[in-house]
């Protein structure tokens, strides 16, 4: 028999296993918490007030009725446990309460550095990831996915490919074509990971990644969200964004950047330098040695000393709280899409594959790197 029921186990080790056990199953209030404070705009009215609120002040800020405040007051109380808000008592006289009153409504809440990043339209809000990951169209899938890996691959049926295949019987790619809702979630999403990244990478490289490099082309770039800082940050250079026609289209060239709809499969723009930020965790092996046989082409039909720069996690390096978030995205590439998170090794044997010489990994602060490629 194990330990555990023998009687052997202290009492509070037992208690100790429980509570882990329930707050692993109770995790999902945080989430849904903190999407339920971004959906209210709860950091937004603070911010926007400059200081902080009473619960009946936020309630109006936010357009909660009344009959909703103190139903309000209870996510509020989880958000102030997350660390999204901050409580403070709040001086009687300063907002005209009795002393019945302030008993029960007397706090103030303000915003905390981690709601500060969830500000809207900051230039580092990371709201649009946030929403984007509690999307049901991510979520639901991972009910399933129990049933998918009991599911045999080898059937090769596509409905079993994913657990979002599984649940919605389309896959990503498909229901970003054909959703513009979840199409607009996901590109300003990713979007919204640009500056972030761009600041990194010039931190961590500097003027140095681009050195004698004339032009560069972002596979895979979205709405060019990072290419877009590059541009600006090297106006010298030539800047591309490579995406699917629909995901480009209507998007205005700037004086160094210009959009291309097309398909990485298939062709790549020439360039110095190819870019590739969160597009081969989307693909499997076979699926990332083809885009990145096509990248070597586009760079060696151009240029002899270009590169591809890859901007990715790559597994085991880096410190503690990273890797919680590399295993966490790997479930999200594995319920979502055909891809994975790497490890060294596996980076290593994909840029091989490709008949990619050298490489030169720069870990950037958080949970990424920047594998850099020689031709
Ligand atoms: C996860 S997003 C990453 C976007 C961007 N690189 C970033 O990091 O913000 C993957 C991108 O790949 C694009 N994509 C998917 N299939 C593609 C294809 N066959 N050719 C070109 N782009 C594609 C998607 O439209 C999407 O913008
Ligand atoms: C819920 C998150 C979805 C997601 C899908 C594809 C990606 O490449 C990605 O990169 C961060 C995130």
């Amino acid at each position: 028999m194990d330990r555990a029921y023998n009687g052997e186990t202290s009492e509070s080790e037992t208690f100790r296993a429980h509570a882990h056990v329930w707050r692993h199953a109770f995790n999902f209030i945080s989430s849904m918490s903190l999407k339920c404070a971004i959906e209210l705009g709860v950091p937004d009215a603070l911010h926007r007030r400059g200081h902080p609120a009473t619960l009946p002040e936020l309630a109006a800020a936010l357009s909660v009725p009344t009959s909703k405040t103190t139903f309000l007051g209870r996510l509020v109380a989880v958000l102030v446990h997350m660390g999204f808000l901050s409580r403070q008592k709040a001086a009687p006289e300063s907002n005209g309460m009795s002393e019945h009153e302030a008993d029960e409504l007397g706090f103030e809440y303000s915003l905390t550095p981690a709601s500060c990043a969830i500000v809207k339209g900051q230039p580092l809000d990371l709201s649009p990831i946030v929403l984007l990951t509690l999307d049901p169209i991510f979520v639901d899938p991972f009910h399933c996915m129990s049933e998918w890996l009991k599911s045999d691959s080898e059937t090769d049926s596509p409905s079993l490919r994913t657990p979002l295949h599984m649940k919605h019987r389309k896959s990503m790619w498909e229901i970003k074509a054909q959703d513009k809702k979840f199409d607009q979630r996901m590109n300003r999403a990713m979007a919204s990971d640009g500056p972030v990244m761009a600041r990194l990478i010039m931190d961590k490289c500097g003027g140095r990644l681009f050195e004698g490099l004339r032009t560069a082309v972002d596979i895979g770039g979205g709405t060019g969200g990072l290419a877009r800082e590059l541009a600006e940050a090297f106006p010298e250079m030539e800047w591309t964004v490579l995406d699917l026609p629909r995901v480009v289209a209507g998007l205005e060239r700037t004086r160094n950047l210009k959009y291309v709809g097309g398909d990485m499969f298939e062709a790549v723009p020439p360039a110095d330098a190819v870019l590739l930020k969160w597009v081969l965790h989307d693909w499997s092996d076979e699926e990332s040695v083809k885009i990145l046989k096509r990248c070597k082409e586009a760079i060696t039909s151009n240029s002899k000393t270009g590169k591809a720069i890859i901007i990715e996690a790559v597994i085991e390096d880096g410190p503690e709280e990273g890797e919680t978030m590399k295993l966490f995205y790997d479930m999200i590439m594995m319920v979502g899409t055909t891809g994975k998170e790497r490890n060294e090794k596996e980076w290593a044997k994909l840029l091989r594959e490709a008949g990619f010489s050298d490489y030169k990994i720069t870990p950037l602060a958080g949970f990424r790197s920047l594998i850099e490629t020689y031709t």
